[in-house]
C-alpha cells in the first residue's frame, strides 16, 4: 500500500495549472519523443477551466473558470494540439461585458454597476441564471458530443473543430434540475445518468435518466434515487453533503449567493447506499448505512454471487471537500497548501459489499465472499451496517479521478484501476492499483502535474491492462516545452512516448478518447 517517497513542491510549479491561458488559432504540432503506437489513431478531448478572471473580477473556486476544451489528435505516430473556449452564455456574456455575468459555482455575479438603479432593481429580482459553464466533462450521446457541468445545461460541440454548436436545456426533456457529469454509456450507446429534482416536502429527490441510442429525444423513468452500474443494478450513494433547498430557492432572489453557499452537511446521517434494479426500473428497499464520507467518483462495481461489490474514491467525514478547493487555497505556497489539506477530509479508496439477501441473523457478518474483508451486519432497527475493506490509503494522498478498462470491465469483476494521485490536493503522479492484491504502480517526475489518465486498450488484446494511459502533463520548469501528452504503458506505467508543446495547460477534470 505504499507510495514511492513523496515529492515536495517548494517551487510551487502547480500554480501554473490555475492560470488563465489563451485559446489557439490553429492546431500546433507536438514534438514526439519515443514512439506513439501506430494503432493509436484518434483524439483525446479534455475539458477544464481556462479563464480564471474576467476584466478585473476573479473567479474564486476551482469549478468557476470558463470552460476550455483541449484536443490532442494522434495519427501515424504524429501528434497535434488544439484548444478553444466553449462559447457558453456564461463565456460570451462575460467577454461582451468584461465582467462576471452569470453566477458560477463559488463566484457570485453582481448586477452591472453601469446600469441605472431601475434596471439594477429588476436584475436583482430576476435572480440568478443557472450557469451553462460546461467545464467538467465531455460525453457522447448517439453521434453527438456534449460538454457538461452538473446543471440542466449541456453544450453540443464539434469534436473536430471544437466549435460550439448548441446549448441544450435538459429541463425541456427531463424531470430534473441537473444531471451528473458522469453518465454511464453502455456498449450499444445507451446513456444512463442520474439527476436531482424537487421531491415532496421541500426535499431533493433523484431521477435516473435513460437515453436510448437510436431514438432522438430523451426518455426518463423515475425511481427517486449518483452512481455506479452493474449488469442488473444501479448503485447510488447518498452522502451527508446536501443542497439546502430553501437556501437554493432563496438564492434566486438574494444578492451575493452562489451554489457553494447552498450546501450543508448533515453531521449525523452518515452515508446511505441505495440500490435499484435496471429492468424493471425499481427501487430496492434495503437500508444500507455506513459512516460519513464525501464521494465524487465511483471506480467500478459488480455483482458476485449474491452480493454487489462497490469500489469508491472516498473522503472521510462529513465536512465538504469542495470547501478546500478555492483557488486561493490551491494557489498558495506549498507549506500553506499542506497546512490547509491537513484540515480537510482524508482520502481513502474503499470497497463496500452489499448483500442482496439479508437473512434474519442479526449481528452476524452477511458477507461470505472470501476475497474481501468488507463487512455487512443487520442491526435491530432493520438497517444493514457496512464496514469497508480499504484498498488504498495514504495520509493526504488521494487516488482520485479513477479510470478502468471501461469498455470491457465496467460493471464486471475486474483487477485494475488507474488514477490521478493528489498530494494535498495537488495532482503530481499517475497511479495504478490492483484492487485484488492492492499492489500499486506510480509514474512521477519532479515538478510535473499530470491529469486524469484515460485507458485505451491495444486493439485485439484480451488482457485487462494491455493498453496505454493518456494524460496531459504540465512541467513548468521545462523552459522550452512545458506541456506534453504522456503515453504510458498501462501494464507497468513505463513511458512509451511524450508529445511536447510550447504551451502549458490549465487543470482539466475529465474527458474522452474518441477513435
Ligand atoms: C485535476 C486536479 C484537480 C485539483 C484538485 C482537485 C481535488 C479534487 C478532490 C476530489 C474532487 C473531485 C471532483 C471532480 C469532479 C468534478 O469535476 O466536479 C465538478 C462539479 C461541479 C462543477 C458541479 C456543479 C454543480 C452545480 C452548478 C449544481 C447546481 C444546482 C444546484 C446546486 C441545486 C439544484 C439545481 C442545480 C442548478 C443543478
Ligand atoms: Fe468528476
Amino acid at each position: 500500500m505504499s507510495l514511492k517517497a513523496l515529492v515536495e513542491h517548494p517551487a510551487g510549479g502547480y500554480k501554473k495549472i490555475f492560470e488563465t491561458c489563451k485559446e489557439l488559432a490553429e492546431p500546433i504540432e507536438a514534438q514526439v519523443t519515443g514512439q506513439v503506437p501506430q494503432w493509436l489513431t484518434g483524439s483525446l478531448l479534455r475539458v477544464g477551466p481556462g479563464m480564471f478572471e474576467v476584466g478585473d473580477q476573479a473567479f474564486h473556486h476551482l469549478f468557476d473558470g470558463q470552460a476550455l476544451i483541449h484536443k490532442f489528435d494522434l495519427k501515424n505516430g504524429k501528434v497535434t494540439y488544439y484548444r478553444k473556449f466553449v462559447r457558453t452564455d456564461a463565456y460570451v456574456r462575460a467577454m461582451t461585458e468584461n465582467r462576471v455575468v452569470i453566477t458560477e459555482f463559488g463566484t457570485t455575479a453582481y448586477p452591472d454597476p453601469c446600469k441605472n438603479i431601475f434596471s439594477r432593481f429588476f436584475t436583482y429580482f430576476q435572480g440568478i441564471e443557472v450557469t451553462d459553464n460546461c467545464l467538467v466533462n465531455i460525453y457522447p450521446i448517439g453521434e453527438d458530443f456534449y460538454a457538461c457541468t452538473e446543471t440542466n445545461y449541456i453544450t453540443k460541440i464539434n469534436p473536430e473543430t471544437l466549435e460550439t454548436l448548441t446549448k441544450v436545456d435538459l429541463c425541456n426533456y427531463l424531470s430534473v434540475n441537473g444531471v451528473t457529469a458522469h453518465p454511464h454509456i453502455e456498449k450499444d450507446g445507451t446513456v444512463y445518468n442520474i439527476g436531482n429534482c424537487f421531491g415532496k416536502n421541500m426535499t431533493l429527490a433523484y431521477n435516473v435518466v435513460k437515453i436510448p441510442p437510436i431514438q432522438k429525444g430523451v426518455h426518463f423513468f423515475i425511481f427517486t434515487l449518483s452512481f455506479g452500474i452493474t449488469e442488473n443494478y444501479f448503485v447510488f450513494v447518498e452522502t451527508p453533503v446536501k443542497i439546502n433547498l430553501l437556501k437554493f430557492l432563496s438564492a434566486w432572489a438574494i444578492r451575493g449567493t452562489n451554489y457553494m453557499d447552498c450546501f450543508e452537511s448533515n453531521e449525523t446521517m452518515g452515508t446511505w447506499f441505495h440500490l435499484a434494479s435496471k429492468n424493471p426500473g425499481e427501487y430496492k428497499d434495503y437500508k444500507f448505512r455506513t459512516s460519513a464520507f464525501n464521494l465524487f467518483h465511483h471506480i467500478n462495481c459488480y455483482e458476485d454471487q449474491d452480493f454487489i461489490v462497490v469500489d469508491l474514491c472516498t473522503w472521510k467525514g462529513f465536512d465538504f471537500v469542495y470547501n478546500y478547493l478555492y483557488l486561493a487555497n490551491l494557489r498558495n505556497n506549498w507549506e500553506e497548501v499542506k497546512k490547509s489539506a491537513i484540515m480537510a477530509p482524508q482520502p481513502e479508496v474503499r470497497r463496500y459489499v452489499l448483500p442482496l439477501t439479508v437473512d434474519k441473523a442479526k449481528g452476524k457478518n452477511l458477507v461470505s465472499l472470501t476475497y474481501t474483508t468488507a463487512i455487512a451486519v443487520l442491526r435491530s432497527d432493520g438497517t444493514i451496517w457496512l464496514e469497508p475493506e480499504v484498498l488504498f490509503s495514504g495520509p493526504r494522498q488521494a487516488f482520485e479521478f479513477p479510470q478502468i478498462n471501461y469498455n470491457r470491465f465496467n460493471g464486471k469483476d475486474y483487477m485494475y484501476a488507474y488514477g490521478l494521485g493528489l498530494n494535498h490536493f495537488i495532482p503530481d503522479r499517475i497511479c495504478k492499483l490492483n484492487v485484488k492484491t492492492k499492489e500499486i504502480w506510480v509514474w512521477q517526475e519532479p515538478d510535473s502535474y499530470p491529469s486524469e489518465p484515460l485507458f485505451v486498450q491495444t486493439p485485439g488484446r484480451l488482457e485487462e491492462d494491455d493498453g496505454v494511459l493518456l494524460s496531459i502533463v504540465v512541467s513548468p520548469g521545462a523552459a522550452q516545452r512545458p506541456g506534453y501528452l504522456l503515453i504510458l504503458n498501462a501494464r507497468d506505467l513505463t513511458e512509451i512516448a511524450r508529445a511536447e508543446v510550447e504551451v502549458t495547460f490549465p487543470v482539466t477534470f475529465h474527458g474522452i478518447y474518441k477513435t
